[in-house]
């Protein structure tokens, strides 16, 4: 017999989540729900907010009167006791990283992106072929994203498919949401760390099968991965452009204009093409589901061909001034309709937080904007900190092209988020009593206790967090 929705509702199992939600649905926006139930359903999806609520069961009831509140629900912080102190926060969006560099974080001495490229970079990729040490550092890379509240990430894993179905794997195991890319290169690479054009595409198809057909998790997506046009022929780019297009429109993502002698190198290589974004343009890379990691230098001309093809850009501001790359204009992208999210980039970057990248990325703004002698330009160029958590939660989702599902808490949004908590005894955010928020005119308001988490708080003040509604840490 078929099931009706009422019955199908009445046996449905739900989550609810009660206590203070914090988001930023659009930049410069915070949004504090307090005593708000939230109700998750079976698949992840949110599927009621009731705001200033007393109890979750009142929500609950509300939405369902029918449902069997013993067997069917299950509560999470019904007791909620201080509600400045513990939130759920959306969780972070990391929209470039390379899981296969994380040995890496922290040792890049003086170098700049091409000769750190072939110092540090290839040789350990290349050393990643050995499964048993990519199965230690992916394994690694995803504990250590995920207590960060990472709940998505974009990945890019090395040359090797085996080695980036084990990746694949390894994320779909631990319960995080990723975007997987095996990285295609076929010149410009060392003698041991190099792929023919046939390879390249062949072992790209051969991960995008393994990823849609034996994985077959829904949180795990392939992304194509030229890593950047300089170890890309024309026929490669061309071929992946194809790939993408035959899987109806696949993930991209690489990397533009990061540094100008790898610009100039852009030049020499492709003659006919007008820019460094031109170049993805004409070999069919540029589309709505491309992630461009740094866009530091673009000039006007690409940042219009960005915006049209509707690409999102990964602001990786650690990685950026690690390597004396330059300042990216996130104002201005941002200003001009171009997405924008974080990319810790691991580990041209040093840190795997995004936490950390979103501090970094206010810090480099107000770098950026001593650049400006007239006083309201200057003070435009800087992110606050409300601006730098958009870009860490709802941007990133919008450069993934996910802004529908992913970001934020709204009702046919997946349940991905973090628990914070900036109160226990070992976390390294310290509020004093007189801070607490209150009716008190020395308080705090929570856009404050916001700010000093941003700055002071890590990877202590993140307790739980869930993807699709399942707790995995
Ligand atoms: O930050 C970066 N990391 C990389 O691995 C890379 N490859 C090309 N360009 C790059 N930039
Ligand atoms: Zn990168």
């Amino acid at each position: 017999m078929e099931e009706t929705v009422e019955e199908h509702l009445i046996g449905a199992k739900i989550k609810v989540f009660y206590g203070t939600f914090i988001d930023t649905p659009f930049i410069g926006k915070l949004r504090v729900r307090q005593h708000t139930a939230v109700g998750v359903n079976e698949n992840g999806t949110i599927v009621f907010i009731k705001e200033n609520c007393e109890s979750p069961d009142i929500a609950l009831l509300e939405y369902n009167p029918d449902i069997n509140i013993n067997d069917n629900v299950e509560f999470i912080n019904k007791q909620c006791e201080k509600e400045y102190s513990t939130f759920f926060f959306p969780g972070f969006i990391d929209t470039h990283i390379h899981a296969s560099q994380y040995p890496n974080s922290g040792i890049f001495g003086n170098t700049t992106l091409l000769d750190w490229l072939t110092k540090y970079t290839f040789p350990l990729e290349a050393s990643l072929k050995d499964l048993s040490i990519a199965h230690k550092v992916y394994t690694k890379v995803v504990e250590r994203t995920l207590s960060n509240g990472t709940t998505t990430a974009a990945y890019y894993t090395t040359i090797d498919p085996e080695s980036t179905k084990l990746m694949a794997k390894i994320c779909s195991e631990r319960g995080q949401r990723a975007l997987i890319g095996k990285v295609c290169m076929d010149r410009n690479s060392p003698d041991t760390y190099q792929e023919s054009t046939h390879e390249s595409l062949e072992s790209s198809d051969e991960v995008i099968a393994y990823i849609r057909n034996t994985l077959k998790d829904p949180k795990i997506l392939p992304i194509l991965t030229p890593r950047f046009a300089p170890t890309c022929s024309c026929e490669l780019m061309k071929g992946l452009s194809k790939l993408a297009q035959s899987y109806d429109n696949l993930h991209i993502q690489t990397h533009l204009s990061e540094n100008l002698k790898e610009i100039d190198w852009v030049k020499e290589l492709f003659p006919d093409c007008s820019s460094y974004t031109d170049v993805y343009y004409k070999y069919g890379l540029l589309t709505n589901k491309t992630i461009l990691a740094h866009c530091v230098h673009l000039s006007n001309p690409e940042i219009e061909l960005i915006k049209t093809a509707g690409a999102g850009v990964a602001h990786c501001p650690i990685a950026n001034t690690s390597l004396s790359s330059g300042e990216c204009h996130v104002r201005k992208l941002i200003d001009e309709g171009v997405n924008v999210g974080l990319g810790t980039d691991v580990s041209g970057g040093f840190s795997s937080s995004i936490l950390v990248t979103a501090r970094q990325a206010h810090l480099v703004s107000r770098h950026l904007s001593m650049k400006f002698e007239d006083e309201v330009d200057k003070d435009h160029m800087k992110l606050s900190v409300v601006d730098a958590l958009y870009l860490g939660t709802q941007g990133g989702a919008n450069v993934l092209n996910m802004g529908d599902k992913l970001g934020t808490f709204d009702v046919g949004k997946k349940f991905d988020s973090q628990l914070i908590n900036i109160n226990s005894e070992y976390d390294p955010v310290d509020i004093f009593h007189w801070q607490v928020p209150s009716e008190n005119n020395d308080s705090f308001t929570m856009e404050e206790i916001i700010s000093k988490w941003f700055f002071n708080g890590d990877d202590r003040n993140t307790i739980n967090v869930w993807v699709d509604g399942s707790q995995i840490l």
